[in-house]
């Protein structure tokens, strides 16, 4: 069992196996909610430049590492240790460094809400001056292929294909992840990273050379290895929800490497602006039929508030930046989640 591959240009009206590339596409998407894209347009060179510049920084000693570690930054931006970050309370054996959209912090004011503190500027190594402007171009490039895909995933749902346009918006809430997993040589376990679902829109997933990513398919797992020239994609919570439950947040995982080999890995997350609330759509009645009650489980509630719902999803990621800047918020944004249990 291995997903299938689309090119992003199957889904050009122009091409003549148009509708059934789109019917390809929605079946993917609803079945396992993962599969491959190739023909994204994203130079191969870019992609080799950001692992290039995320090998350097993963090579650096830990406490030049550490001088940008994200409990400096209350927007949960630059480096987290291996170990400091849970999955459903258990540790993850990676190591990574989170980039967002690089925008000013929002003005404070007494009724802005908690999730007002996820925006705001980068933590950009120092002594690495390639990786801000490697960073910044790959989140622009991903964004315009996220947009073009969310095109025509609507189509493929029987909507017109601009109806999750406005989700995005001028300011999406975006994060790149560069992520390193080490070997089992030096790992205290075998989560890379736990089973999660991820919560935003879309999820691309660039692999370096070694495999480890697996997606969910029943009982078992699939394994999701590198393949060039292409990236993966898997559908997230907010886009589930959006499309009334028929596209599928699937649950996926990371397994340890094998020995002394790490892997290395580059995580893109689009969300939609924080101040958005998610709605879903009327599907065809055909669709509806075959769609998920969504946002129904109990271990993971759904907060159609994207502030909220990302916000959620940090806290308990990261308790160390929970704990120094959102002491007073923490509490009721986990009652919130429970309301909605
Ligand atoms: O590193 C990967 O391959 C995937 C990571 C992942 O699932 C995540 O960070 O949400
Ligand atoms: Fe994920």
């Amino acid at each position: 069992m291995a997903l299938p591959t689309f090119a992003l240009h199957d889904f050009d009206a122009s091409t003549g196996s148009h509708q059934d590339n789109i019917f390809r596409l929605r079946e993917a998407a609803h079945s396992h909610g993962f599969f491959y894209l190739s023909g994204h347009g994203i130079p191969e060179s870019l992609i080799a430049g950001a692992f290039r510049v995320s090998r350097e920084f993963f090579d650096r000693p830990e406490a030049v590492k550490r001088e940008i570690e994200n409990w400096h930054s209350p927007h949960f931006r630059g480096y987290t240790r291996t170990g400091s970050e849970l999955t459903r309370g258990a540790r993850d054996w990676r190591e990574q460094l989170d980039f967002g959209a690089e925008r000013p912090v929002r003005t404070a004011s007494a009724d802005a809400p908690p999730w007002a503190l996820l925006e705001g500027p980068n933590q950009w190594p120092a002594d690495i001056p390639a990786l801000k402007p490697v960073v910044l171009e790959l989140q622009a490039q991903l964004t315009e292929v996220a947009s073009r895909l969310l095109r025509a995933l609507a189509t493929a749902l029987g909507q017109d294909a601009e109806v999750f346009t406005p989700l995005i918006g001028e300011t999406p809430t975006l994060l790149l992840k560069l992520i390193r997993y080490p070997g089992s040589d030096f790992a205290d376990s075998t989560q890379g990273v736990g089973a999660h679902k991820d919560t935003g829109l879309l999820t691309f997933v660039l692999q370096h050379e070694q495999s480890g990513l697996e997606v969910q398919d029943g009982e078992g797992w699939i394994a999701v290895p590198p393949r060039a020239g292409t990236l993966v994609v898997n559908i997230g919570e907010m886009l589930e929800l959006a499309s009334g439950g028929y596209l599928h947040a699937n649950v996926h995982r990371v397994v340890t490497p094998a020995g002394q080999n790490d892997r290395l890995s580059i995580a893109y997350f689009l969300n939609p602006h924080l101040d958005a609330r998610v709605r879903p759509i009327a599907l065809p009645a055909a669709l509806q039929a075959a769609a998920r009650p969504s946002a129904h489980d109990p271990d993971n509630p759904l907060l159609e508030q994207v502030g909220l719902n990302l916000l959620k999803s940090q806290l308990r990621s990261h308790p160390e930046v929970a704990r120094r800047y959102y002491a007073g918020v923490a509490g009721a944004v986990a009652a919130k989640g429970a309301e909605h249990a």
